[in-house]
């Protein structure tokens, strides 16, 4: 089974909250995005809401669930408002990510050692609602072990150290942190996500880690679209997946 291809519509909310008004439409990408072969879409709402708003979950929801088979994943720190958003949507997959408000970005994966047991009791609220939930790691092995008692599907790895380690041209060491990292979630029997600064041109040699599941990709994926073409850019990533799969 080739990688499946979510992408994270997070910037296309930004430039159309940057207007006031609906456009771009996140609705109008996300049918574009699946219209071309990504097998879902993903937002990550923030509490400042600066890019992804809690009101394009339901929207979002509706859009994916019109594709038969495809998927919509929302990721985001669990505070009491986005559980009561995700819970009430039923995405088909809820990433949590250990994110403070007023982070740039994300930029660190759970410390499960630390809070296994609070995640234990969301994960448990989510999966009793249906919703498949991934754990944002880093790929480390020790925190990835601790993944399976809080009960969580999958695993998403926090590939920004792999894209900057690509991008210098030195990604063979870091590429080979990731493998070991992978190889031990894949013992362990959990599901396999990645991402965060994934793009065209380190996406491939990535993908020769075994058993990815899942990538979601939105920031590099949106300049390449502003470059390339948001349909001719979706099909590229589609390319690239199913060549790498079809090896
Ligand atoms: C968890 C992760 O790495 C990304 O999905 C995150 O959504 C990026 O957030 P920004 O788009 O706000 O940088
Ligand atoms: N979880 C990673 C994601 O959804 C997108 O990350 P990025 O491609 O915007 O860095």
């Amino acid at each position: 089974m080739p990688t499946q291809l979510s992408v994270n519509l997070n910037k296309i909310a930004l430039i159309r909250n940057s207007r006031g008004r609906d456009y771009p439409s996140v609705t109008h990408f996300a049918e574009l995005a699946l219209g071309h072969g990504a097998h879902g879409v993903t937002i990550h709402p923030r509490p400042d809401q600066r890019h992804a708003r809690y009101a394009d979950v339901d929207a979002l929801k509706a859009v994916v669930a019109a594709h038969p088979g495809r998927e919509l994943n929302i990721e985001g720190y669990p505070d009491a408002r986005f559980l009561d958003v995700v819970l009430a949507a039923c995405p088909t997959q809820c990433t949590l990510v250990p994110d403070e408000p007023g982070q740039l970005t994300s930029d660190h994966g759970w410390d499960i050692l630390r809070h296994g047991e609070r995640l234990a009791q969301i994960v448990a609220q989510l999966k009793g609602a249906g919703i498949r939930v991934s754990l944002f790691v880093d790929p480390d092995p020790v925190q990835i072990a601790a993944t399976p008692a809080t009960g969580a599907d999958r695993v998403e790895l926090y590939t920004e150290s792999y894209a900057h380690a690509y991008a210098e041209g030195r990604w063979l060491e870091e590429w080979e942190r990731f493998a070991v990292a992978a190889r031990v979630a894949r013992e362990l029997g959990l599901g396999l996500n990645a991402g965060h600064d994934l793009n065209l041109d380190n996406l491939g040699n990535f993908l020769r880690i075994p058993g990815i599941d899942e990538v979601s990709i939105g920031h590099a994926l949106t300049v390449e679209a502003l470059e390339q073409g948001f349909a001719a850019t979706i099909q590229r990533y589609v390319a690239i997946m199913q060549a790498v799969g079809g090896e």
